[in-house]
């Protein structure tokens, strides 16, 4: 199978997989729907397979790519340089608070390097606030746990924290051979809409993820064992919960109860 692609050889430590496939690339470009003035922002433009259209619709892009190679040639495209605000750096460590105008939220979108993806997803939860949409290329099996609700063998840790920050949206399937060189796993377009008012609310996010990874990391476990270090049997009954349940059974709200209930119980 062939690496290279437009005279770039896909570097696998930097999870390149190129987009090709002119339908699926105007299937993205669709969803996303960009509009002038909008403050949007792009995460591994790669070869500009989704920038290049998307800068048909506006006069401004940022655009974070680790890759120094690929950041050069994109500071010397013939056509969309001059639309590009171009961050050489990783978007695993980059501030997008530092992106925001106060009166354009972010529009977040890219097609992801899948060897990051979650700790990635992770790191822009912690910008929900100023970002009023995201549409992400990822592996289906992301996209389908990040939708799933209790009782699906998908729900876990990601969808909790996902459904917690925003509304999830599946958008379109893609297979491997829209990409070059091809992934070994089909591909997902998923749209997240971070809330303004969260349905479901807690003291501290980071709690709940605390108390859904310890949770999950004993998926087969009843909660009276696996949240043992953090909350009595009786505590969970106290909440109206079953202490004999499993993570996967309990709802986001639940999760929520019992992360502020540790939070009011041994603090910050
Ligand atoms: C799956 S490729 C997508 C490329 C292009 N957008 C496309 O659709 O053809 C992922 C892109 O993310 C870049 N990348 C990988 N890790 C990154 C990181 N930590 N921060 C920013 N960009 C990263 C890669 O260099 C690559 O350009």
């Amino acid at each position: 199978m062939s690496k290279q692609h437009q005279g770039h050889t896909a570097r696998k430590r930097f999870g390149q997989n190129f987009l090709h496939d002119p339908y699926v690339i105007s299937s993205i470009v669709d969803a996303i729907n960009p509009q002038p003035g909008e403050n949007m922002v792009e995460i591994g433009p790669g070869l500009g397979a989704l920038t290049e259209p998307v800068c048909d619709h506006i006069d401004k892009l940022t655009v974070v790519e680790l890759d120094r190679d690929l950041a050069a040639r994109l500071r010397s495209h013939p056509f969309i340089a001059a639309k590009l605000n171009i961050v050489e750096a990783d978007a695993m460590k980059f501030d997008f608070s530092s992106l925001v105008d106060t009166v354009k939220p972010l529009r977040v979108f890219g097609n992801l390097p899948y060897n990051i993806s979650t700790p990635l997803l992770f790191h822009l939860f912690s910008f929900a606030q100023h970002i009023s949409d995201m549409h992400f290329m990822l592996q289906k099996e992301v996209v389908k746990r990040m939708a799933a609700a209790p009782g699906n063998k998908d729900y876990g840790r990601l969808s909790v924290m996902t459904q917690y920050h925003c509304k999830v949206l599946p958008v379109l399937e893609v297979p491997p051979g829209a990409f070059k060189p091809a992934p070994k796993v089909d591909s997902a377009v998923v749209r997240l809409l971070p809330y303004s008012d969260k349905p479901v609310k807690v003291i501290s996010a980071q709690r709940l993820n605390q108390v859904c990874a310890q949770a999950f990391n004993q998926r087969r476990k009843t909660i009276r064992n696996s949240l043992k270090t953090l909350l009595s049997e009786k505590q969970i009954v106290d909440l109206g919960l079953n202490p004999d349940a499993r993570a996967e059974t309990l709802s986001l709200g639940d999760f929520a109860a019992l992360a502020d209930l540790v939070e009011n119980t041994i603090g910050g």
